[in-house]
């Protein structure tokens, strides 16, 4: 569960202070698939990467299980964004050198990659429906397929929480309507946490979870 305890976040640009979150209180459910909705500016990336501890709010608190993610230490931190939380974003952010199974193998490079963890990753490759493009470099991918070794590659790590930022952004809409196929079949498979920041109402069902942002608030 994530609790979102009157977080605010203010950015600086140049002079300029820009108030991008002005105080949001939710929750988030444990195993729940929640959008983040909202209007362009309206704060959900900012609120999605203080989720994943890839920045600090200015005030408030995020509490994951029971973990105050301002009160962590950086190497706490740390493991949470590499053990905890797997992302994937609307770029895919693959490296155009590296083929599928390396791609999703990134962030284990660091580390070392064993036999079985590259089994692990061929197998999701497969299970994202990628068995034929195992070799292929991203130029050699769809956008669909790039998006899918992302998802392949933040599930490597069987993360409790996925925080996706517009994931289908770059997508057409029939490949978008795949991606979330796959992301959704995933998420009931593993029962981890989803949180995905869209303009994009047209995936959602019922049962999830919405909050709908505007001006840097909660409206809903
Ligand atoms: N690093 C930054 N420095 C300065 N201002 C920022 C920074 N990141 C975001 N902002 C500003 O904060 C506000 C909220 O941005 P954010 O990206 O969270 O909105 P969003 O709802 O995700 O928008 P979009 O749907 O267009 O991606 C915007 O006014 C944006 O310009």
């Amino acid at each position: 569960m994530i609790e979102l305890q009157d977080v605010a976040k203010t950015h600086h640009r140049g002079e300029t202070a820009v108030h991008a979150l002005r105080g949001v209180t939710a929750t988030i459910p444990e195993g729940s698939f929640t959008f983040i909705l909202g209007p362009s500016g309206s704060g959900k990336s900012t609120l999605l990467y203080l989720m994943g501890a890839l920045d600090a709010p200015t005030a408030g608190d995020i509490v994951v299980d029971g973990h105050s993610i301002n009160e962590m230490p950086d190497s706490a931190k740390d493991s949470y964004r590499r053990d905890d939380v797997g992302f994937i974003f609307q770029s895919f952010n693959l490296l155009k050198n590296l083929n599928a199974v390396d791609n999703a193998l990134v962030p284990y490079l660091p580390r070392g990659v064993n036999g079985e963890l590259k089994s692990r990753a061929v197998e999701l490759l497969k299970r994202v429906g990628l068995e034929n493009r195992i070799d292929h470099t991203p130029n050699q991918l769809s956008g669909g397929e790039q998006q899918r070794v992302a998802i392949a590659r933040a599930l490597l790590k069987d993360p409790k929480l996925i925080l996706a930022d517009e994931p289908t952004g770059e997508l057409d809409s029939k490949t978008g309507a795949e991606v979330f196929g796959y992301l959704r079949d995933l998420h009931a498979e593993r029962k981890s946490t989803v949180v995905v920041v869209t303009h994009d109402q047209s995936h959602l069902t019922s049962g999830d979870t919405v909050l709908r942002m505007r001006d840097g608030r909660i409206e809903e």
